[in-house]
């Protein structure tokens, strides 16, 4: 993702500094090393390693950086907000989420069982755009849910490097542990583990966790309303499409959302009702680097990809030439008195 960044940053005349994750550093040095071999000039790019809040708090206070282009969490993404307001230093943020899917009862069940499994567990749902939360038409909830427990049960679980891996480990000790608190939590909130919830069997070591569902939620949960990063899906049944509507809006988030229907018209009316920067409508997560990217609410703001994402480094200036040969003429000449 650092290339959303830096790629459109370039290409606008700029230099930049990027400042990975403590946890992905290395592509991102890799990344470097390309540059150097293509032969960008020296200083054009610059990657800084280290903490978050020693080396990236003191880039966002740092007078000589013009404009910060942030991905990473809700939390850290006001910090550098209320950082970058004291040199009223232009920002763009790309946060967090807890992103809506929301299945009618008129689809095909399989395939719309993969787009959900897919949409959520894809790289362990470690994605800020993952369709982590499920609203399906009640009518087909049991049998739909059922399906997904059986696509999830057979999702290959492995060392990454394993021919046919699907799901790998979570990125860290400390996210893996929070992830399992969040489903704990909502364990002891009253919800139901339908399937997951746990390290696989057969993994002994790493940072494992089975793809989880979950059900018997309620809309003040945690696990409803908090983004896990993790292979988590919440899921709660709807009747009336207003209703899959609030639902789906009713989050302090708005990155992506998903709308799963064989009716087109009805797809057009919920892709303007979802309060969302992104709508997928009869898939979930594909993306395009064409096709803007960017959230609305706490999801933050500023759109990356295609055009839009050339904008954020670009500044615009107004040069206004006098070309008439009479004087302004709105005092007085005092050369007439
Ligand atoms: N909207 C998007 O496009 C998008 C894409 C990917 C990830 N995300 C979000 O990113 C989060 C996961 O990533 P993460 O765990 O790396 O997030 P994070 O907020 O913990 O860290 C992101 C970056 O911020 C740095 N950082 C931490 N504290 C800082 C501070 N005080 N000042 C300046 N920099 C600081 C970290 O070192 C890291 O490089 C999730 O919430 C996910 O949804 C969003
Ligand atoms: N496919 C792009 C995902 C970006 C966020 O994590």
């Amino acid at each position: 993702m650092a290339t959303w960044k830096i790629a459109p940053a370039l290409a606008a005349g700029c230099a930049a500094i990027l400042k990975p994750s403590k946890l992905a550093s290395v592509t991102c040095l890799e990344l470097g090393e390309i540059c150097k071999e293509i032969g960008l000039p020296h200083g054009v790019l610059n990657i800084v390693t280290g903490l978050g809040h020693e080396a990236g708090a003191s880039l966002a206070s740092h007078p000589d950086v013009d404009k910060i282009s942030f991905t990473g969490s809700s939390a850290t993404g006001s910090k550098i907000m209320t950082t970058a307001a004291q040199l009223v230093k232009p920002v763009s943020l790309e946060l967090g989420g807890k992103s809506p899917i929301v299945v009618f009862e008129d689809v095909d069940l399989d395939k719309v069982a993969e787009w959900t499994v897919f949409g959520c567990f894809f790289t362990n749902g470690q994605i800020c755009s993952a369709t982590s939360r499920l609203i399906v038409h009640e009518s087909i909830a049991v049998e739909f849910v059922d399906k997904l427990v059986k696509w999830a049960e057979n999702i290959k679980i492995s060392d990454p490097l394993e021919e046919g891996c699907r799901l790998g480990p979570i990125v860290s000790e400390a996210h893996y542990k929070k992830v399992l608190n969040c489903i704990s939590s909502a364990k002891s909130e009253g919800a139901t583990i339908l399937t997951g919830g746990r390290r696989p069997e057969h993994l002994k070591k790493g940072y494992f966790v089975e793809p989880t569902i979950i059900t018997d939620v309620t809309t003040s949960m945690q696990i409803w309303r908090e983004e896990v990063f993790g292979p988590v899906l919440a899921v709660k049944t709807f009747s009336t499409e207003e209703e899959a509507i609030n639902l789906a809006n009713d989050t302090h988030y708005g990155l992506g959302s998903a709308v799963m229907s064989n009716n087109l018209e009805r797809c057009e009316r919920l892709s303007k009702a979802l309060q969302a920067g992104i709508v997928w409508i009869n898939c979930a997560q594909p993306s395009f680097i064409q096709a803007l990217w960017g959230g609305i609410k706490r999801s933050g703001f500023g759109r990356e990809l295609g055009e839009w994402g050339l904008e954020n480094y670009l500044s615009v200036k107004q040069v206004t030439r006098y070309t008439s040969d009479e004087p302004w003429g709105w005092y007085q000449s005092p050369s007439k008195l």
